[in-house]
């Protein structure tokens, strides 16, 4: 998969910007704070609908607009498509060809990406929050089914919530409409629960394949999804909701007096062992940096097996923050399979390293211009 065109209208620091990708390697030069990681931020939010760096879509528009606009072309399985995104204060819009899709499961897909920026190294060690955000993330662009059910899943969860805080304050206990509530959240929880586990079990062979190619064969990853809910991988569908339903009505009175939803995937985690010791715990800040290394990687890899084809790869100034060998073993990785964006404000990590010809654009202030190709 490629991304053959990006044009930008009011998009953070960029008024009005095209330009069209011939390379499978792109290079943004810049100093600090113009305007690079906008550029695959922008990259990013036409794939996911939303940014990596913030929740407040507001903040993508530029200062003094009412909207932005953000349009690619991509080549994909040897078919152009055309995507937009539509950011303004009455919302989002995006169109795939021209035509408006309503459902982010019916966008969010057409374009793979996977991003990796220095804040990823603390994926490991990170706030849950993170983690459940990669797996929302990643598997949400692979899998339609998994980001419809999140979708109906997050939105029952908030009503629930609200209603768990309402029946608090009038000092009422569970009635039916907590009962529906609760049979919508068991319903889509156990869709996201199962959908969760069969993804992991992907993941966990190609990153295992990966760590062991960085550290030789020395070291063996695993991960391990964390829930207080009695639950694995060898469950269907079925038997999570009904777990998780009788979990969530077990815990009814619970919820009433915390006015919040104590079990369901919106608590889980995940985490990481190498040689059976917890990498959040016991795990060198190398060991740390390697198990995201090779997570990313992973994704990568598990994107080309699900949709057949490789993701685009953006790297946000993450070169200087890897050690020899990992760069090394990230642009073998890449090659020339994998078309990547990367952000630096020097070409110095990379000029002796690069295996394909990049095509190199210099960021001045929201301006971009691009350099001969080294
Ligand atoms: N909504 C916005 N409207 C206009 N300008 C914005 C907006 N949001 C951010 N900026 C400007 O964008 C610039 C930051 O760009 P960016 O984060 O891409 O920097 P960068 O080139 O990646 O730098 P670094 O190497 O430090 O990460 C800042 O000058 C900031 O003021």
């Amino acid at each position: 998969m490629r991304l053959t065109k990006l044009s930008l209208l009011n998009f953070r620091n960029y008024k009005e910007l095209s330009l069209k990708f011939d390379n499978s390697l792109v290079i943004f030069l810049g100093e600090n704070a113009q305007g690079k990681t906008n550029l695959l931020e922008s990259i990013y939010v036409l794939a996911m609908t939303r940014s990596h760096r913030t929740t407040t879509d507001k903040e993508l528009i530029g200062w003094s607009d009412d909207f932005g606009r953000i349009e690619g072309d991509i080549l994909k399985h040897n078919k152009q498509l055309t995507l937009e995104m539509v950011v303004s204060n009455k919302g989002k819009k995006t169109k795939v060809n021209h035509l408006e899709k309503k459902r982010l499961s019916e966008y969010v897909g057409e374009l793979n990406v996977v991003l990796f920026a220095p804040e990823d190294l603390y994926l490991i060690k990170g706030a849950p929050q993170l983690r459940r955000r990669f797996i929302d993330m990643e598997l949400g662009q692979i899998n339609p089914h998994y980001l419809y059910h999140l979708t109906i899943y997050q939105k029952v969860l908030k009503q629930r919530n609200k209603y768990l805080k309402q029946l608090a304050s009038d000092k009422k206990n569970s009635d039916q409409y907590l009962d529906v509530l609760t049979e919508q959240l068991a319903n889509s929880g156990s869709y996201v629960l199962y959908l969760r586990y069969q993804y992991l079990i992907k993941l966990e062979k190609w990153s295992q394949e990966i760590h062991d190619g960085i550290t030789n064969g020395r070291e063996i990853l695993e991960i391990k999804y964390e829930t207080k809910l009695d639950i694995n991988s060898s469950m269907e569908r079925p038997e999570f909701e009904e777990y998780l339903l009788a979990e969530l009505k077990k815990n009814y009175n619970k919820d009433i007096f915390k006015q919040s939803t104590s079990v369901g995937p919106h608590r889980d985690d995940l985490s990481f062992y190498i040689d059976k010791n917890n990498v959040q715990n016991f795990g060198s800040q190398g060991q740390q940096r390697t198990t995201a290394l090779s997570l990313k990687l992973a994704e990568i890899e598990l994107i080309k097996e699900e949709t057949g084809e490789y993701p685009v790869l953006l790297l946000d100034d993450v070169m200087s923050e890897l050690d020899d060998d990992r760069q090394i073993h990230l642009l073998k990785t890449i090659e020339n399979k994998v078309q990547t964006f990367i952000t630096t404000t020097t070409l110095k990590h990379l000029e002796d390293r690069m295996l394909s010809q990049p095509e190199i654009y210099q960021v001045r202030n929201g301006q971009v211009e691009r350099k001969s190709d080294s």
